[in-house]
């Protein structure tokens, strides 16, 4: 590995320079490759005992990891209160994600791995996305409506077909073209990031019980069936519309590689349930790795030395695995 890690601070009210910092000093347990965080320096300064240092090259937190936590420092503002977010921690966390974005695509930082935001203390400070992983794709030259969220852990991968919407504004979206982009993102990630080379995806069904032979429910007999036979025709591993209540326990998890659901509770209910504590959230079809813990600002325990950094851990460690493995099996995927 010979470029670090950047890691966008998020939002530094919340326990994103907790978890950060514990990282840090997990890093030999762990096996962690070098990484350093983009933010404003006195939020992590002073933050806990962990000593860090300014950079101002993200080279040099190649030599620096080992004694310090290394800070790119990109904000000036004076360190934000633990648990009371404000709008310029907003804009902090708005400026470390671009920065950070952008020293992934120059190749200075090998992978990008994102601390929790707030969205809706972003949406006070201007974002206009749904949320980080549409931001950085659009920031990638992939257009919002394509960008794929994947969250995973070591039992279960979930894919939200859509993402940051009212529920009552998922059927319409639900197309066969949609479906075609979510499975044909999910077979290339699995090779790419995973090395799994002939993927098994399963996709959830929208109503239940799979709509009941149509009488909970008609998309999965006009939209979802025929999109996964065309897929399956064109040589995908790929079943369903699957009754979702039924297709998350040990046995039938065993029987996939990543779930497909067409809505975002549906998707992640399950992961958190499983893995809410080592579950990672990577956006899909990237030029650059983008992965982050799985969970988000929990203000209300912010500078209480409560935070678990376990998923952040697991966000750089499957940063690493992607990195890698992306170097074995890119070739195998047209883009
Ligand atoms: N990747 C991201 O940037 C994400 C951001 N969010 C944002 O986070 C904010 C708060 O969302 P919530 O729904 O409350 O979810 P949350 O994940 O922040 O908190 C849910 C519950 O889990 C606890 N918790 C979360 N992470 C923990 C950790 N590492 N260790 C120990 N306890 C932990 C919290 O204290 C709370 O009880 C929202 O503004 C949302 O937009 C939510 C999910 C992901
Ligand atoms: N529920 C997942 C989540 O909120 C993460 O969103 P993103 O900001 O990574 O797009």
């Amino acid at each position: 590995m010979t470029k670090p890690f950047a890691i966008s601070g998020g939002d530094p009210a919340g326990i994103g320079p907790e978890i950060i910092c514990k990282s840090w000093l997990e890093r030999q347990k762990y096996g962690l490759q070098p990484f350093f965080v983009v933010g404003n320096f006195l939020d992590f300064e002073g933050n806990s005992d962990v000593p860090t240092v300014k950079i101002s090259e993200p080279a040099e937190a190649l030599s620096k990891f080992e004694t310090a936590l290394p800070v790119f420092h990109i904000h000036e503002g004076d360190p934000a209160v633990a648990g009371q977010p404000s709008l310029d921690g907003a804009q902090c966390a708005l400026h470390a994600l671009e920065i950070a974005v952008g020293l992934a695509r120059s190749g200075d930082a090998a992978a990008i791995i994102t601390a929790p935001v707030s969205k809706s203390q972003l949406y006070q400070v201007g974002f206009r996305y749904p949320g980080q992983t549409e931001f950085v794709s659009e920031r990638c030259g992939i257009a919002r409506e394509n960008a794929v969220m994947m969250l995973a852990g070591p039992s279960l991968r979930v894919i939200p077909m859509t993402t940051h919407i009212a529920l009552k504004a998922v059927p319409p979206l639900l197309t066969q073209e949609l479906i075609t982009a979510r499975a044909e993102a999910a077979r290339k990630a699995m090779i790419r990031n995973f090395g799994i080379l002939q993927p098994r995806i399963a996709v959830a069904g929208l109503n239940p019980h799979a709509g009941e032979d149509g009488n909970l429910g008609t998309e999965e007999k006009t939209v979802m069936e025929p999109a996964i036979q065309r897929l399956r025709k064109d040589g995908l591993d790929i079943s369903g519309p699957l009754p979702a209540d039924t297709m998350f326990h040990a046995e039938a998890r065993s029987r996939y590689d990543v779930a497909l659901c067409p809505y975002h509770d549906q998707a992640l209910v399950p992961l958190k349930t499983l893995h809410f504590f080592d579950g990672v959230n990577m956006t899909l079809g990237l030029p650059i790795v983008r992965t982050s813990p799985d969970h988000g600002t929990a203000f209300e325990i912010a500078g209480q030395n409560k935070a678990d950094p376990r998923s952040m851990i697991a966000a750089i460690q499957m940063a690493a695995t992607a990195v890698e493995n992306r170097k074995e099996h890119d070739h195998r995927v047209r883009f």
